[in-house]
């Protein structure tokens, strides 16, 4: 028998609810399957946007990549529709919304919280690096908490599904590595710089290579111009696995495996 064919979905099958947040072309909603009552996030993309910054085969690239990655720490993509104007993503709801909000509530996150997350999203990364997916795009915006405060990677808009090297410039200046701010050919190393960009800001509030203006924040990043204030004082651990990670040559960060068994990670995750 045929497979039976994936459902299509139209506007007509939610009901739409609060706005979640504004993100790049588009607004998200909160949404109801009418049958189901299943909940959903349903962003809202306009076409002309895509049209108008040649974005197809970016958005194309993402629903083929989001779809077909299954991990408990990265938000899923269940499908998508369009009409006249506008496309439409039914994601998974992530009920504890934006991480930066979080981190911009509490300034900086206890080194558990901060070990915790990063040990999620070295999982997730690493599970995407074996699909052969580079995220590219690992900024707070970009995670999500679900009702547990379990922590989803979002938004692949910038995801590539890579064999080769990449050359595409994208995301945003603080959490560029160094290979992608000369924008010369990059690779899955350049999420494993991310993560310790994180991993500072999580700790200290505020991202590692931060300057009043662009090019100052590019030229800290090519130095790799990297300190550590003496408040908040932050265990030499941490300070390791950061030092360890925003390291110019990406062939010697290190990798998602050792990060899962660095000490900093081990004394607060297990
Ligand atoms: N509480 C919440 N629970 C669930 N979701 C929430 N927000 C949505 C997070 C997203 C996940 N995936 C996304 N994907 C894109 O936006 N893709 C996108 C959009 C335009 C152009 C392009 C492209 F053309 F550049 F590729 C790609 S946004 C919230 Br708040």
């Amino acid at each position: 028998p045929p497979k039976n064919p994936k459902k299509q979905w139209s506007l007509n099958d939610f009901e739409i609810g609060k706005p979640l947040g504004k993100g790049k072309f588009g607004r998200v909603y909160l949404a109801r399957e009418v049958k189901s009552g299943f909940i959903v996030a349903l962003k809202i993309i306009f076409k002309e946007q895509i049209e108008k910054y040649r974005l197809h085969h970016q958005l194309r690239r993402e629903m083929e990549i989001q779809t077909s990655l299954r991990h408990p720490n990265v938000l899923r993509l269940y499908g998508w529709f369009h009409d006249e104007e506008r496309i439409y993503l039914i994601l998974e709801y992530a009920h504890g919304g934006e991480l930066y909000r979080e981190l911009r509530k509490t300034g900086r996150l206890s080194e558990k919280q901060a070990a915790i997350y990063i040990a999620s999203l070295t999982q997730a990364l690493a599970y995407c690096h074996e699909k052969h997916v580079i995220h590219r795009d690992i900024k707070p915006e970009n995670l999500l908490l679900d009702h547990e405060g379990r922590l989803k990677i979002a938004d692949f808009g910038w995801s590539v599904q890579s064999r080769s090297k990449r050359h595409t410039m994208c995301g945003t200046l603080d959490y560029l590595a160094p290979e992608m701010v000369e924008n010369k050919a990059h690779d899955y190393a350049v999420d494993n710089w991310t993560l310790g960009i994180l991993c500072y800001e999580f700790l200290y509030g505020v991202p590692p290579f931060e300057a009043e203006r662009q090019t100052d924040t590019f030229r800290r990043i090519m130095k790799v111009d990297l300190s550590f204030p003496s408040t908040p004082d932050v265990s030499g651990e941490a300070k390791n696995l950061i030092s360890q990670l925003l390291v110019k040559d990406s062939s010697k960060r290190l990798s998602l495996q050792k990060i899962m068994e660095h000490p900093w990670i081990i004394k607060n995750v297990t």
